[in-house]
């Protein structure tokens, strides 16, 4: 686990290259995995514990530090001290430190509090729940570029899927098959597709909202779609035109010739928590929507916080509620960050069961029918959360960040991402090094 994909501050870095930072920064470079470290077992207690003997070494290392996620990135001139208790490790241990090298020695003192009873307890209580793997849906291109005041040229939406693929991203939603009057931002649906309709190694599913849509999609080589439903009457009517069982009545359509050709099809609820008319959605209306999409073949439904008003006590209960007809497993969550408040939904949503997470390179982002909501969470804020986690995601980081940049830079401004925008200064304080 690079130390640099957890919280800390940056001024505490050992020296380095930039490069070694940038690696370090990397999910990929260097993440836990329990089946080849035999280490990720005591990432999070509770979940797996390798083996008791290595546990009770670490036990006398304890520090009594009481947030065992809060690692400090030591000094170089602690490497002595690493050094003693390096000798102390197990096989696996060592087999840790031969890939990653002796700066992962915060791992160690990590490693150390799955063993101390209490904090055992108490990491056991918030964590256990958690997924190991979790599974990003990128809507940067779609959900991002949608609300653009100026349009994005093809070209640049085609590298931007082309970097986040190559992030690691196994699904990237790349553009909207609707109407060209309602979104002009994405007019150039069929081209994009065309583009990246041979990219390897991910799915690129594409937002159809009728039957027309859908047959554009599957004529562009899209072989993957999402419609879009909501939760509130009257963010339907301002979205897509029509009331919410009309929606669903076009939806059976689309699913009914998507599964005649084999085309999954992912559905979304929007307004899951909040609609900017109507104000708090009742749980029972968001179960409703998910229900009947899941019925007419939805693989996947996306639990959509549109302009991002909800907090753990709205998005639980709202969960709770869905989870009742559709199994966690089923289920995604979709936060725009209006609030702040998507880190800790997401976290919450997770320790419910749920391992499917949308989110938005460098938070790009908003609903052009839901005025005053901003961006999706940034999926570098993710992807940092997670591996903070020890939760795999198989992004990343640096890749991802320079993805985001590249679309930032094209915009003309900051990235909405806190992530990135801190990694940004490190590797800016590095160069001066
Ligand atoms: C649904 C419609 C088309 C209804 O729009 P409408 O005007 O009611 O449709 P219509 O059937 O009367 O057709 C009007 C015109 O649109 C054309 N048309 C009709 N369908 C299509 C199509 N698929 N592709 C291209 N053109 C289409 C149709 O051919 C016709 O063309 P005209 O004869 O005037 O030249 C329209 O309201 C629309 O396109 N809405 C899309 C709105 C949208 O994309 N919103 C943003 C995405 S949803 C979202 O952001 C939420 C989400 C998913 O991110 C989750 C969250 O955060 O909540």
């Amino acid at each position: 686990m690079s130390s640099l994909e957890e919280p800390l501050g940056f001024d505490k870095l050992p020296s380095m290259s930039t490069i070694d930072r940038i690696q370090r920064f990397s999910a990929g470079a260097c993440r836990p995995r329990g089946e080849d470290m035999g280490m990720g077992t005591c990432w999070i207690e509770g979940r797996s514990c390798s083996t008791s003997n290595s546990c009770d070494e670490d036990y006398e290392e304890y520090t009594g530090e009481a947030f065992p996620w809060r690692r400090h990135v030591r000094d170089v001139s602690e490497g002595e001290a690493f050094n003693r208790r390096a000798s102390s490790l197990s096989k696996n241990r060592m087999k840790c430190r031969h890939v990653c090298d002796s700066r992962y020695l915060p791992d160690l003192q990590y490693r150390s509090k799955c063993n101390g009873r209490g904090v055992r307890g108490i990491t056991n209580k918030f964590l256990k729940d958690i997924p190991k793997f979790v599974k990003i849906v990128e809507v940067g291109p779609r959900d991002g570029l949608q609300n653009e005041k100026n349009i994005v040229p093809t070209s640049v939406k085609v590298e931007l899927i082309r970097r986040l693929v190559s992030s690691g991203l196994t699904v990237v939603e790349a553009t909207s098959f609707v109407s060209p009057k309602w979104v002009p931002q994405l007019a150039d649906a069929k081209d994009v597709m065309k583009a990246v309709r041979d990219m390897e190694d991910a799915r690129l599913p594409v937002l159809t909202p009728n039957l027309k849509g859908f047959e554009a999609a599957v004529a562009a080589g899209a072989k993957e779609v999402a419609v879009f439903a909501s939760a509130s009457e009257s963010f339907s009517k301002s979205n897509i035109n029509c009331s919410i069982e009309e929606s669903l009545v076009r939806y059976r359509a689309v699913c009914a010739a998507a599964k005649e050709l084999s085309v999954p099809v992912r559905g979304y609820v929007s307004c899951a928590v909040g609609c900017p008319v109507e104000g708090a959605i009742p749980p029972s209306k968001v179960a409703y929507v998910a229900k009947e999409l899941y019925n007419m073949g939805c693989f996947e439904i996306s639990l959509a916080d549109t302009i991002g008003v909800g907090t753990p006590g709205t998005v639980v209960p709202m969960l709770e509620a869905v989870m009742a007809v559709v199994s966690a497993e089923k289920l995604a969550v979709h936060f725009h960050d209006t609030y702040g408040q998507s880190l800790p939904n997401i976290l919450v949503s997770l320790q419910m069961g749920i391992s499917t997470v949308d989110s938005s390179v460098a938070g790009l982002g908003g609903c052009p029918y839901a005025k005053g909501a901003s961006g999706n969470v940034a999926t570098e804020d993710v992807v940092y959360m997670l591996n903070g986690l020890g939760v795999k995601t198989n992004v990343d980081l640096a890749k991802l960040k320079l993805a985001g940049d590249f679309i930032s830079d094209h915009l003309g401004r900051q990235s909405g991402s806190k992530t990135a925008i801190a990694l940004g200064r490190v590797t800016a304080d590095a160069s001066k090094i």
